[in-house]
């Protein structure tokens, strides 16, 4: 099944809400502020917002019962803070209105910026990416304005941790690398150090043994920062895991957990639950890492997607599977395949909105940079009029000049328009429709096959065993099998089929005008074509297999959600009688279970 999903959005869970907010405010006062004494004891509650979030909301409560009497900027100054414990707590909705009633009042002041720089946390937490990109992309031009120290700290945390997120890890670094000179002596380097550990997870740049990890949970933990050494250990757990070091890693969980407790931070209770879960799961203690996965459903609640709740549906799944609980197997792979699909959906849906606000962010640039050039030949123009007979000539020249660099940059702006629409649409490794692009393609040509009364095939097809591959061979390899299954897969199918890649390891295709019968036979090459074509790298032959589902429109009809569950529930059958062969769904009803397999 597919695996999904990524590092950086596993650091990004661990950082959501709590937002990153300057280093502690205390050391540096503006004029007014000094004037105002009473400002520090908002700047000494602002100071402890990480490091003591239990005396924070103490704090906070004490400042509230002082309200009345207030100050405006004092009043602001509250708001903003109001605003950062409803994000912290996962109220985004609240956290939203807070932060723009700060920025109404100005966004260009200290507190603006920071407010501008939680409210692009804020909406990214919330899933209104093409705003907080929108925004990004606004902050990036201010950033050479902002001086205050504190503001463009907060700011360059906050973008170093959106385009991390936003899958552009080696930018997420070059913001990192900034705030770390952006420190000031005398400050710890914690903040800026969990960005950059941040983005080297996104850029899959880190190992169990990495010295950035490792020095970034003493720094915080010497910082007295437990929840940014906690979201460390948390990565450390995650390497130790992917290196197969289970008994470090349960050792690791064991000795944050105390921590963790004490902060309450929701992410980090369900991130270490899971992780508990699927490390038992290697290490076969089945109802051990069952009661884990468990405690992490216990903990959600309904309607949740999250990377936890993956991780625990994907355990409870297997050790069913494992047991001959069939029926259990099954309900917990619905589930597994939800939180699946709602990552998927939440990645295209992001990078989406990533692609298309940077597409504005470039297409605006060159719009003023065509203007300029427009005014500088106006300019030109002015000055010749004044030289009678040559000037009109030189002016005809100019003007097609003009024209041609008008031209040329409406021709350049279009083609990387359409650029970023065929790259918003195609999966970047294997160039083929991603899985939020196949359905939307693949529901409109199931109403042209419906309106004309035509017959079509979906197939499911996963690879078999693919983590083997990576692990025997590495990643760059699996990547290599990847393209070369799809390769494999298009000489197979006729123009007017769809092929897609649905996650990971899993691929989808629509078999048009093709009734079930040769819908199972062009399975069946599918599968012995992939079968009979191992990839040969470096003289190393790497051999691999794939299970297929298939379902028709002549039982299910052409709604696709239909046929997705019935394709689905035959590749479960493919993957439960022993993996590489075919089940067409449908045909084990009429007690005709159609299964071709090599065996
Ligand atoms: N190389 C590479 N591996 C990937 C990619 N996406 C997902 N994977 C890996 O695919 C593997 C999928 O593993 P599982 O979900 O356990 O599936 P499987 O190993 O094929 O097992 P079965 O499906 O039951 O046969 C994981 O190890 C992922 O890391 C990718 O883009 N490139």
């Amino acid at each position: 099944m597919a695996s999904g999903c990524l590092g950086y959005m596993r650091c990004w869970t661990l950082l959501v809400g709590l937002g990153f907010c300057a280093f502690v405010p205390g050391g540096r006062a503006t004029p007014a502020q000094t004037a105002e004494g009473a400002m520090d004891r908002f700047r000494q509650v602002d100071a402890i917002r990480t490091k003591d979030h239990a005396g924070f909301v103490d704090g906070l409560g004490g400042l509230h019962r002082d309200e009345d009497g207030l100050k405006a900027d004092e009043k602001r100054y509250l708001r903003f803070l109001d605003g950062w414990e409803a994000n912290y707590e996962g109220r985004y909705a609240q956290a939203e209105a807070a932060f723009r009633d700060v920025m109404a009042i100005a966004d260009d002041d200290m507190l603006g910026t920071r407010a501008t720089a939680m409210l692009m946390n804020n909406l990214t937490g919330q899933g209104k990416y093409a705003e907080a990109y929108a925004m990004a992309s606004r902050a990036v031009d201010t950033l050479p304005v902002v001086t205050d120290p504190e503001a463009r700290f907060s700011l360059l945390a906050n973008l170093s941790q959106m385009l991390t997120f936003a899958g552009q890890p080696e930018l997420g670094l070059k913001y990192a690398e900034m705030m770390l000179k952006a420190t000031p002596a005398g400050q710890s380097p914690c903040q800026a150090m969990v960005q950059k550990v941040t983005a080297l997870e996104g850029a899959r740049e880190l190992t169990d043994r990495s010295p950035e990890l490792l020095n970034t949970i003493d720094i915080c933990k010497a910082d007295r920062q437990p929840i940014f050494a906690d979201t460390m250990s948390l990565i450390l757990v995650d390497r130790l895991f992917a290196e197969h070091k289970l008994d470090q890693a349960l050792a690791t969980v064991e000795r944050i957990e105390p921590a963790i407790q004490t902060s309450r931070y929701f992410p980090h209770i369900i991130d270490l639950a899971s992780q508990r879960a699927r490390i038992y799961e290697a290490m076969g203690k089945p109802e051990e890492a069952r009661k884990a996965a468990l405690q992490t459903v216990a903990l959600n609640h309904p309607g949740d997607v999250n990377e936890a709740l993956r991780i625990a549906y994907r355990v409870l799944y297997s050790i069913d599977k494992a047991q001959g609980n069939d029926a259990g197997a099954l309900d917990y792979y619905e589930r597994y395949v939800i939180q699946d699909q709602g990552y998927l959906r939440d990645a295209n849906v992001r990078n989406a909105a990533y692609e298309a606000a940077s597409q504005h962010f470039r297409a605006e640039k060159l719009e003023t940079e065509g203007l300029s050039k427009e005014n500088r030949i106006l300019r030109l123009q002015q000055a010749l009029d004044a030289k009678a007979v040559e000037t009109s000539r030189l002016y005809m020249v100019v003007m097609s000049l003009v024209l041609l660099s008008i031209v040329f940059w409406m021709v350049r702006i279009k083609r990387s328009q359409l650029r970023f629409k065929w790259l918003s649409s195609c999966d970047g490794l294997t160039g083929i429709f991603h899985h939020q692009h196949f359905v939307g393609e693949a529901e409109r040509a199931l109403r042209v096959l419906e309106k004309r009364g035509g017959e079509g095939c979906l197939v499911f097809l996963d690879l078999d065993h693919f983590k083997q591959v990576n692990d025997a061979h590495g990643h760059a390899v699996g990547d290599a099998v990847l393209k070369h299954a799809v390769a494999v897969f298009k000489g197979q199918l006729r123009k007017a089929d769809l092929l897609g890649r649905l996650g990971g390891e899993e691929f989808g295709m629509l078999l048009m005008d093709t009734p079930r019968l040769q819908g199972s036979v062009v399975a069946e090459r599918v599968r012995q074509a992939l079968e009979s074509s191992p990839l040969v790298v470096e003289g190393v032959v790497v051999a691999f297999s794939v299970s297929i589902g298939l379902a028709c429109t002549d039982t299910t009809g052409y709604g696709l959600q239909d046929l997705c569950r019935a394709a689905d529930a035959a590749l479960y059958q493919a993957k439960h009688l022993g993996r590489n062969r075919v089940v067409v769904d449908g045909d084990e009803i009429s007690g005709r279970l159609r299964v071709s397999s090599p065996h």
